[in-house]
C-alpha cells in the first residue's frame, strides 16, 4: 500500500486535476494506493475568509460564496458526463446550503470560534475529495469516499488538534480491511471523541497522508507538488538551486525549519517513525525523480542545502555581571519564555561575556523589554548593559547530517562569506552538527547564500557578475566577445559571466538578472538608463550585492581609477586595460596591490602593456620564481609601431596617424601616443612590475606631438594642425631611409631609469622587421642573460585587447575556484 496525497495547486482546476488523473492512472499498475487530496486551490483561505467577514457584519461573504459555489459546479461539470452529475450536484448543493447556513449564523450572532473555524475550513477537503471520488469512478477506478472525520480522531485543541493514534491507527485499519476499491481521503480534517470537527493545523494534509502511511504500513508516501522536491536553496534567491535527490529524515526537518517550505516537519513524524519513505514529487513534472527522504542517505554528501530565515533580530546581553554568574542563561531564557518570545539562534562564547539571542524582528522589542525587566538591578549598578539590538538581519544555515566528525564543513562556510565580505555577526552550531547557522546583514542575505550554494554544491561551477565602465571600442568589443563564447563556457566550462552593470561617460544602466549579451543595448538605450555616476555606479553594484562580482573598467579615465580602493575595499575584483592607476602615485600603486591582496579579491591588468600579449603574467612570473630584471628594451605602442612602419610606404604623416586612430590602436585621444605618455605609462608599469620603485621623473620621454599641435580644442583640430608638419616627418623618414635604417618609437629601462623616444635603427636589430600593430618585448634577467626573453605580436587594436580583459576577466573564475 502506498499513499499519494494532492496538494491544493495540483487540484487547482481542471487541467491540473486531468494531470493528476494521469498520475493515479500510472499508479493503477503499480500495487495498491489510497490517496489524499487537500481543498481546490484557495479554497480554504476564502472560506476563513468569509466567516472572519461575516463575523465583522461584512456581507460581501455572500458573493465570495456564491463565486466558490460557482467553481465547484465548473469543475465537477467539466470532470463528470452529465448523465452522472445529479448526485455530485446534490451532494454540493446541500454543502453549500450548509455553509450558507453557517456563514448566516455567524453574521447573525458575530461569533466565530476556533471551532467553527474548523467546521468552515473542513468544507474545502470535503468538497473536493468527494468530487474527485466521483471523477475517478468515471475514469475507471472503484473509488471509496473517505470522510477522514470518520477515522482520524483528535482532542478539541481547534486549529491544530493533536491525533490520538492508537484509536486513530485501528479506525483507520478497520475501515481499509472492510472497504475494497481506491480510498479517496479528505486531508486536513479530523474529529474528536465527541464528533466535533477538528483540523490538523499548518500542511494539514501532508499529516493527514502521513497518519494514514503510518496506520497501514505503507511502503511509501508521496507528497505530490508543484515544485520537483526539496531544492539545495531558496530557487527564487539562488538560480543555480537544484532538486536534492535524496535526504534523510533529519536533514529534511532541518532544511523544512529553515525556509524549504515544501514540508513541514511535523507532519513527517508518522511517518518517520516507521521509517517509510517519503518522495516529494511534481505534479506537473511527473518524471522528475523529485526528492526522496528516507532514514538513510547512502550518497555520503555532505551538504545538502543551504536554506534560511529573513526577519531577524539581534539581542546582545552583555556585561561582567554575567561571568561565571550561575542562572544568567536560565533567567535570560525564562524571562523570553515569558513573554512568548521564540528564540531561533543562541551563541554565547566561552569567556561568558556576552549571550546573543536571534530572535524574529516583530518580537524583539518585547524581548528586550523582558530581559531588562528580569535584570532591572543589574543594569542599573552597571553590572549588565542595557540590551543591544541589531535589526535587519538574516540566519543562513548550511545542512547535511554527514557533517558529523567531517572537518571542514564549517571551514568552507566561513571562507565562502569572508571572501565575500560578507561580515557574520552571530554562529551557531549544535554537536549534533546537522546545521551551521550564521547570522548575517539581511541585505547581504541573497549573496551569501549563493556564496555558499556555490561553495558547497557548485565547486565546478561559477558566476562572474560583472560590472562594466567604459562601452566604447574595447568594452563593445568585450561584450560582443563574452556573448560569443558565453554558451560554450556554461557547458564546456561551468562558467557562467552575466553583465549586470554598463556604463560610459554618459549614462548607466543596470539589470538584475544580467543582459542578453546578444542584444546588449548601449548603456543610454538600456531600460532605466540614467546619468552617469561613478559614485552611483559603484554604490548600485555594491547594493546589488553578488557573490563573485566584477569591476572592469575600459575607459581610460583617471576618476574612474581613482574608486578602485573603494570597489576593492568591497571585495569586487577588477580587471582593466586603463593604465591611469597603474601609472600613477607608486605609493597609491602600491597599495591598491596590498589591498585587493588583503581583501583576497584579484586586480588584473594584463592589457596595460601589450594589449593581450602575455608581458604583465611573464614577468610577475618571473619575479615570483626568483629573477631579477637587468633591462627591458621595447615597442611598446601598437599606434606608434603602425605610425612608423606604414609611413615608410609613402602616405602623409597625419594620415597614417588618422588611419591608426581609424584601426582603434591609438588612445581615445592620439595625442596620448604620439607624446610618448601611453609608452611612458607602459614602461613606468613594467618598471614596477620588476620591483623597481620607478615614478613618472624617472622616464626621460621624447614627444613627437608638434608644439603647436598640443593645445587644440579636440582631436579633428588636432588633425588638421598636424597636416601642416606632414613634410617634417616626411624628412625624417627619408634621412632614416638614406641611413639603411627604420624609425622605431621604442622604451628602454635600464639601471632605474627609462628613455622613451624614436630611434633609428638598423636591420641588425630586432624591432627593425615589426610592422603594423606589432610590439615587441626583450626582458634581459639575471636567468635570460645571454639571450633575452622576447614576446612579439600586435600589441593594440579592439580585438586583442577585448580577448585580454577577456581572458582576465576568466581567470578569476578559476582563481576564485
Ligand atoms: N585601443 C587599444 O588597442 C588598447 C586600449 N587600451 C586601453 O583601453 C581603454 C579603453 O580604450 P578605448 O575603448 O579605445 O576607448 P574609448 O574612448 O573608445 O572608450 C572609452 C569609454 O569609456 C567611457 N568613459 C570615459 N570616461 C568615463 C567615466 N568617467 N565614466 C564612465 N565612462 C567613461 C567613454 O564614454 C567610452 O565609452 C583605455 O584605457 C586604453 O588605454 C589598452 C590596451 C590596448
Ligand atoms: N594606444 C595604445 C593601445 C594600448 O595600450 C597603443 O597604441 O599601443
Amino acid at each position: 500500500m502506498k499513499i499519494l496525497k494532492f496538494g491544493g495547486s495540483s487540484v487547482a482546476n481542471t487541467t491540473n486535476i486531468r494531470k493528476v488523473f494521469s498520475i493515479l492512472q500510472d499508479q493503477k499498475s503499480q500495487g495498491e494506493f489510497a490517496v489524499v487530496f487537500s481543498a481546490f486551490g484557495g479554497v480554504t483561505e476564502i472560506l476563513l475568509t468569509c466567516a472572519q467577514k461575516a463575523n465583522v457584519g461584512d456581507r460581501s461573504y455572500v458573493t465570495e460564496l456564491k463565486a466558490l459555489e460557482e467553481r465547484h459546479y465548473e469543475i465537477l461539470k467539466s470532470l463528470i458526463p452529465i448523465q452522472h452529475q445529479s448526485s455530485v450536484l446534490t451532494y454540493v448543493k446541500v454543502r453549500f446550503n450548509e455553509l450558507e447556513d453557517v456563514f448566516h449564523g455567524i453574521y447573525l450572532i458575530k461569533e466565530c470560534s476556533a471551532r467553527t473555524l474548523d467546521y468552515v475550513a473542513s468544507f474545502g477537503e470535503r468538497l473536493s475529495a468527494f468530487i474527485l471520488t466521483e471523477a475517478l469512478k468515471v475514469e475507471g477506478f472503484d473509488t471509496v469516499f473517505v470522510d477522514a472525520r470518520e477515522v482520524i480522531r483528535t482532542n478539541n485543541r481547534f486549529g491544530n488538534a493533536k491525533v490520538d493514534f492508537p484509536t486513530t491507527n485501528d479506525l483507520i485499519a478497520d475501515f481499509f480491511h472492510n472497504r475494497p476499491g481506491l480510498k479517496v481521503i479528505t486531508g486536513f480534517i479530523a474529529s474528536s471523541d465527541k464528533g466535533e470537527t477538528t483540523t490538523l493545523g499548518r500542511s494539514g494534509s501532508d499529516y493527514t497522508a502521513a497518519i494514514f502511511a503510518s496506520a497501514l504500513n505503507a511502503t511509501s508516501l508521496e507528497i505530490w507538488t508543484d515544485v520537483s522536491g526539496v531544492m539545495t536553496s531558496d530557487p527564487r534567491l539562488v538560480y543555480t538551486a537544484f532538486t536534492i535527490p535524496q535526504l534523510t529524515y533529519n536533514e529534511a526537518m532541518e532544511l523544512s525549519h529553515f525556509g524549504a517550505k515544501v514540508i513541514f516537519p511535523a507532519t513527517m513524524q508518522p511517518a518517520m517513525k516507521k521509517g517509510i519513505p517519503i518522495f516529494i514529487k511534481n505534479t506537473f513534472e511527473p518524471e522528475n525523480a523529485g526528492t526522496l527522504i528516507n532514514g538513510d542517505d547512502p550518497s555520503g554528501q555532505i551538504i545538502k542545502g543551504v536554506s534560511s530565515m529573513s526577519g531577524i533580530a539581534l539581542l546582545n546581553i552583555q556585561g561582567a555581571g554575567l561571568i561565571e554568574v550561575v542562572g544568567v542563561s536560565r533567567r535570560v531564557f525564562g524571562a523570553l519564555a515569558d513573554a512568548g518570545v521564540n528564540v531561533i539562534l543562541i551563541s554565547q562564547a566561552s569567556s561568558e561575556h556576552s549571550i546573543c539571542v536571534a530572535v524574529r524582528s516583530n518580537e524583539v522589542a518585547r524581548a528586550k523589554e523582558a530581559i531588562e525587566q528580569e535584570f532591572l538591578s543589574e543594569i542599573k549598578n552597571g553590572e549588565m548593559d542595557p540590551v543591544l539590538i541589531t535589526p535587519d538581519m538574516a540566519v543562513v544555515a548550511a545542512v547535511g547530517e554527514n557533517m558529523k566528525h567531517n572537518p571542514g564543513s564549517s571551514g568552507r562556510m566561513f571562507q565562502a562569506l569572508g571572501q565575500n565580505n560578507i561580515n557574520v555577526y552571530a554562529i551557531a552550531q549544535g554537536s549534533s552538527e546537522l546545521n551551521i547557522s550564521a547570522v548575517v546583514s539581511q541585505a547581504d542575505l541573497q549573496k551569501a547564500l549563493n556564496a555558499l550554494h556555490e561553495a558547497y554544491f557548485l565547486s565546478d561551477n561559477k558566476v562572474l557578475h560583472v560590472f562594466l565602465v567604459g562601452v566604447g571600442l574595447i568594452g563593445k568589443a568585450l561584450i560582443k566577445m563574452i556573448a560569443s563564447q558565453q554558451e560554450k563556457l556554461q557547458r564546456e566550462n561551468d562558467l557562467d559571466i552575466q553583465i549586470h552593470g554598463i556604463a560610459n561617460s554618459r549614462f548607466m544602466a543596470f539589470h538584475e538578472d544580467g543582459f542578453d549579451l546578444k542584444n546588449c543595448p548601449e548603456p543610454q538605450d538600456a531600460a532605466g538608463a540614467m546619468p552617469m555616476n561613478l559614485e552611483a555606479f559603484i554604490a548600485q553594484m555594491e547594493s546589488m550585492n553578488f557573490s563573485n562580482s566584477v569591476f572592469v573598467d575600459c575607459t581610460a579615465s583617471q576618476d574612474v581609477a581613482d574608486l578602485y580602493d573603494r570597489v576593492l575595499e568591497a571585495k569586487v575584483a577588477i580587471v582593466t586595460p586603463n593604465k591611469k592607476a597603474n601609472s600613477g602615485d607608486l605609493a597609491k600603486y602600491k597599495s591598491l596591490k596590498k589591498l585587493a591582496y588583503k581583501r583576497g579579491v584579484k586586480f588584473l591588468y594584463e592589457t596595460n602593456v601589450a594589449a593581450g600579449l602575455p608581458v604583465i603574467n611573464t614577468l610577475q612570473d618571473l619575479m615570483l620564481s626568483g629573477d631579477k630584471v637587468l633591462r627591458i628594451e621595447a615597442v611598446l605602442s601598437g599606434s606608434m609601431n603602425f605610425i612608423f612602419s606604414e609611413f615608410e610606404k609613402g602616405m602623409p604623416f597625419s594620415e597614417v596617424v588618422r588611419q591608426a586612430k581609424e584601426k582603434g590602436y591609438t588612445e581615445p585621444d592620439p595625442r596620448d601616443d604620439l607624446s610618448g605618455m601611453d609608452v611612458g605609462r607602459k614602461i613606468l608599469i613594467l618598471g614596477r612590475e620588476a620591483e623597481q620603485d620607478l615614478h613618472f621623473d624617472d622616464i626621460v620621454i621624447q614627444s613627437m606631438v608638434p608644439d603647436d599641435c598640443v593645445e587644440t580644442k579636440d582631436v579633428e583640430e588636432f588633425f588638421t594642425k598636424l597636416k601642416a608638419h606632414d613634410t617634417a616627418f616626411t624628412k625624417l623618414l627619408a634621412d632614416a631611409q638614406e641611413a639603411g635604417k627604420k624609425l622605431r618609437f621604442m622604451a628602454i629601462l635600464e639601471n632605474g631609469k627609462a628613455k622613451v623616444g624614436l630611434n633609428a635603427l638598423d636591420s641588425s636589430h630586432p624591432f627593425y622587421t615589426l610592422k603594423g600593430s606589432d610590439n615587441m618585448i626583450l626582458f634581459t634577467t639575471e636567468r635570460y642573460h645571454d639571450f633575452p626573453m622576447i614576446i612579439r605580436g600586435p600589441g593594440a587594436g579592439a580585438d586583442v585587447t577585448a580577448a585580454g580583459v577577456f581572458a582576465d576577466v576568466i581567470r578569476l573564475g578559476n582563481f576564485t575556484r
